[in-house]
């Protein structure tokens, strides 16, 4: 499997395929084209200086009569961990957070509205090794942490909204831990926060050791911007998650992530983007980037022997639109920031265009998943 080494695959297209192929190549895999945004001279800059990718991209919608373009910028941040997973838990925090403030700055210059971060951004991704210490040292308060001060910090500086997934930890409820995002507003207020409704259990994704499935729903969160909900990273394999972010009301979805190419790089590409065509809204993919080393061996369940690493990251951020276009995806082996332009007035064109809303036929769906479910249920098969 490829990994450092390969960069995307819209860079391998481009290298190889004449420019007439590589037009029809795109349409059909990328579907109409996004135009490119025109970001500041001084944002590159700083991105080269700090080492990190820096995209624009915009999507259009048509025009209408009656309501403005509602016109936004998010901010997707993909990054690795720059310090050995042995560092102490504060050295590794300070790192990153300064490392994010640097691409937030940068961010802020191209017109960010609204920046998300990669799931459990503020840490290694240690549930592979089942290990408990130090990696529950990593978990923080959503409210009053120091990751949610700085964020607040950042919002508020930037006048941004900040989507922060972190590994909580609930002091109110028996310091209990949580893999949740905490919303931030662009006024520096802590908005809300939502949790990982689905953990995975597959491959080296331990999650279960560490936290339990979310249990606050599927919340919306009503910014200046525009309608936001967060479905973090093992949730986008979950049709239905989609759905009931979309149902209470969601115009951008969030897929924080962390995912490595042995897994699912083929599933990527697919999942986030079929969410924003059968939910007439736009969705983000944000998957961390490189390898992660850890200090004991541990072992992944499939006659392989113990190792210390859990793959490659392989980053490939993106932002889907309710059309069924993409934005290409940023590198798979940098940090990077991904600015997209959306005009909201997108989903409700699709939404009359398509009319997967009214044809959903959900009161069919919500009568026959109750008979589902019951214990005694028995599948409508029909036999000869
Ligand atoms: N972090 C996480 O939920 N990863 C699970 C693997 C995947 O969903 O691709």
């Amino acid at each position: 499997m490829a990994g450092a080494d390969w960069q995307s695959l819209e860079q391998c297209l481009e290298k190889y395929l004449p420019l007439a192929d590589l037009q029809e190549v795109k349409r059909i895999l990328y579907g109409s084209d996004t135009r490119r945004l025109d970001l500041p001279e001084r944002a590159f800059e700083a991105a080269r200086q700090c080492d990190f990718d820096l995209q624009g991209y915009a999507f259009p919608a048509a025009e209408e009569q009656i309501r403005h373009p509602r016109l936004l910028r998010v901010g997707l941040v993909q990054h690795r961990i720059p310090l050995p997973a042995k560092t102490p838990v504060a050295e590794q925090v300070s790192t990153i957070h300064r490392r994010i403030e640097a691409i937030v700055e940068v961010a802020a210059m191209c017109g960010v509205n609204i920046i998300c971060f990669q799931e459990a951004w503020t840490m290694p991704f240690a549930f592979c090794t089942r290990e408990k210490l130090p990696w529950t040292e990593f978990a923080e308060s959503a409210e009053d942490g120091l990751t949610t001060r700085l964020c607040q910090k950042l919002a508020k500086k930037h006048g941004m909204v900040v989507i922060s997934p972190i590994l909580e930890r609930d002091h109110d409820h028996g310091d209990v831990l949580w893999n949740t995002a905490v919303v931030i507003s662009n006024s520096g207020a802590v908005l809300g926060k939502t949790r990982k409704n689905h953990i995975p259990r597959v491959g080296d994704f331990n999650e279960s050791t560490y936290y339990m499935e979310g249990n606050l729903g599927h919340p919306v969160f009503q910014t200046q911007f525009g309608k936001i909900a967060v479905n973090i990273c093992y949730g986008r394999h979950h049709p239905l998650n989609w759905l009931m972010y979309s149902i209470n009301g969601a115009e951008i979805i969030f897929n924080p992530s962390a995912t490595t190419g042995n897994l699912s790089e083929s599933f990527w590409p697919i999942e986030a983007r079929n969410a924003a065509i059968a939910n007439h809204c736009f969705t983000c993919a944000i998957n961390r980037v490189g390898e992660e080393h850890f200090p004991n061996e541990f072992t992944s369940g499939d006659g392989r022997k113990a190792h210390k690493d859990f793959g490659y990251f392989y980053g490939s951020s993106y932002v889907a639109a309710p059309d069924g276009s993409r934005t290409p995806g940023l590198p798979r082996n940098r940090d990077g920031l991904l600015v997209t332009e959306l005009d909201l007035n997108l989903c409700r064109q699709m939404n009359d265009l398509w009319s997967f809303k009214m044809t959903g036929r959900y009161e069919m769906y919500a009568r026959e998943l109750a008979e589902a479910v019951k214990p005694n249920y028995s599948p409508h098969i029909v036999k000869e």
